[in-house]
């Protein structure tokens, strides 16, 4: 399976993402810069975290409109899957294949911790090789990361079972019912705060993160 990992200027987990998919999992995997127009040869695109464009007017609000997003939006529109980290969580918001908004976290200060995750719904490929209900530690980087959404939209988000990572006890930014991370209707389009990439190395102590990306290699066809 070949994973792309898109690069913006000001990405900086990018090459963790990419130690995960090629070097932990022995994927190919293919840097793509962000001026880059051509995703056909990919199967996976992750966006990771990190700074894009400075963080300039909002977090992703300008790495949305960089030659590769329209390329990227096809090939989700294809189904084939699709991952946002942190930043890449909020260029996808921004880029509108996520539903919401990442706002500054409620008390005006980046966080930097590892914080436990609530799975809820494992019957998709990123989530299959959890527990559903399983707690998860992952760690968390951000200084806009207060899920928003609109009051119907939120019910929306909820009554289709979107929401797959909930923050569990304290809810580190105050984002909206502890979400953690959403994937769009269809399954196949993920975004989280917490960085999985970040976990997925037993040698750091903590590989949580690591069955994520795994459970892409088993059973992409059930993301649709
Ligand atoms: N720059 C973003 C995200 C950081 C990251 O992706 O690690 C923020 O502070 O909210």
């Amino acid at each position: 399976m070949k994973f792309g990992v898109v690069v913006f200027p000001g990405s900086n987990c990018d090459r963790d993402v990419a130690y995960v998919t090629k070097n932990l999992m022995g994927q190919p995997t293919r840097m793509v810069w962000h001026q880059d127009t051509e995703l056909s040869d990919l199967d996976v695109v992750i966006i990771p975290g990190g700074f894009s464009y400075g963080d300039y007017l909002r977090c992703g609000a300008i790495a949305q409109f960089s030659p590769v997003m329209q390329q990227v939006i096809e090939h989700a529109q294809k189904g084939k899957p699709v991952l946002g980290i942190c930043n890449g969580f909020q260029v996808l918001t921004e880029a509108g294949l996520l539903p919401g908004a990442l706002a500054r976290n409620q008390d005006l200060h980046f966080i930097c911790d590892r914080v436990p995750v609530k799975v809820e719904r494992t019957d998709l490929s990123w989530t299959q090789n959890y527990q559903t209900g399983e707690i998860i530690t992952l760690p968390i980087a951000h200084g806009e990361g207060r899920f928003y959404a609109d009051e119907k939209t939120l019910s929306e988000i909820e009554d289709n079972g979107q929401v797959l990572f909930r923050y569990e006890g304290d809810n580190p930014n105050g984002s909206l019912n502890n979400i953690a991370g959403i994937c769009n209707s269809k399954g196949n389009v993920l975004g989280m705060m917490p960085h999985p990439e970040r976990a997925s190395d037993s040698m750091l102590g903590n590989s949580d993160g690591l069955k994520l990306f795994q459970g892409l290699l088993e059973k992409v066809t059930a993301l649709v």
